[in-house]
């Protein structure tokens, strides 16, 4: 896939607000396919909103400017669904009662594949992330560690779905905060796959060493974002 077919994610005049805050203000940038961009900044300074704003997740009025992938306008549930958006979500957010491979498996039936081949994919994503074993786990006999490793491969795998019909948007909220030095070295290496594939990765990190993968940053203080590329 080419920068050509997918075409930048560009923001323009992005802002977030739940009420008198305003997490992100004015936001303007953009993130190219087949690159890392590492989304920055302290806690609180707007990173998750900003991500959630792209992936159309926030409810009704709380957003307002314009997020574009190519040439079609994206920022609700729908449009940023069909451009591929995917989420891995801040502290996992597994379903405790279903399986590791469920966890995966079930969003891809619901984004069209069929339960044989959704499986097989979660296997597959699972082994990845280093826990071929754990497929029949319930999530809630996981460790932290584990979970954070769940999610990811559920986003890994349902982002590979969205790459075969054309664009993946991989949104990464922290995805390796709970991790140790090799699995989060793990991690990195198969987002950089995505990017690699022709999928824009959104990557926001505490992590000053997981920043360092990225081609270009999103640089957030207190909702105002300054975008570098690197030199
Ligand atoms: N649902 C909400 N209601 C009200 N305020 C919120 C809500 N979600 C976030 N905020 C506020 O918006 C601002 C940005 O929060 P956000 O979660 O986007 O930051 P963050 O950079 O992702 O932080 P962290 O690194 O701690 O995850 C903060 O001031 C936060 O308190």
């Amino acid at each position: 896939m080419t920068e050509q077919m997918t075409g930048r994610l560009v923001l323009h005049d992005v802002s977030v607000r739940y009420g008198d805050v305003v997490a992100v203000d004015a936001a303007t940038a953009s993130a190219a396919p087949g690159e890392i961009t590492a989304v920055t900044g302290h806690s609180g300074a707007g990173k998750t909103s900003l991500l959630w704003a792209i992936g159309g997740m926030l409810d009704d009025g709380r957003s307002d400017g314009s997020i574009s992938l190519g040439d079609k306008t994206i920022g609700d549930e729908a449009t940023s669904r069909s451009a591929g958006a995917v989420l891995i979500p801040q502290g996992s957010a597994l379903a405790e009662v279903l399986t590791a491979r469920d966890n995966i498996a079930i969003p891809l039936v619901a984004a069209g594949m069929s339960g044989g081949e959704a499986s097989a994919l979660a296997d597959r994503t699972l082994a990845s992330v280093g826990l071929a074993e754990h497929g029949g786990h319930l999530a809630e006999e996981l460790s932290g560690g584990q979970r954070q490793r769940v999610a990811v491969a559920r986003g890994l795998a349902l982002s590979s779905l969205r790459l075969e019909s054309g664009s993946a948007v991989l949104l990464a909220d922290e995805p390796t905060s709970e991790l140790d030095h090799d699995t989060r070295e793990l991690v990195v290496g198969l987002l950089q796959d995505i990017a690699r594939r022709g999928g824009i990765v959104l990557l926001a990190t505490h992590d000053p060493e997981v920043a360092e993968v990225a081609a270009a940053t999103w640089h957030l203080e207190d909702g105002r974002l300054t975008a570098t590329a690197r030199p």
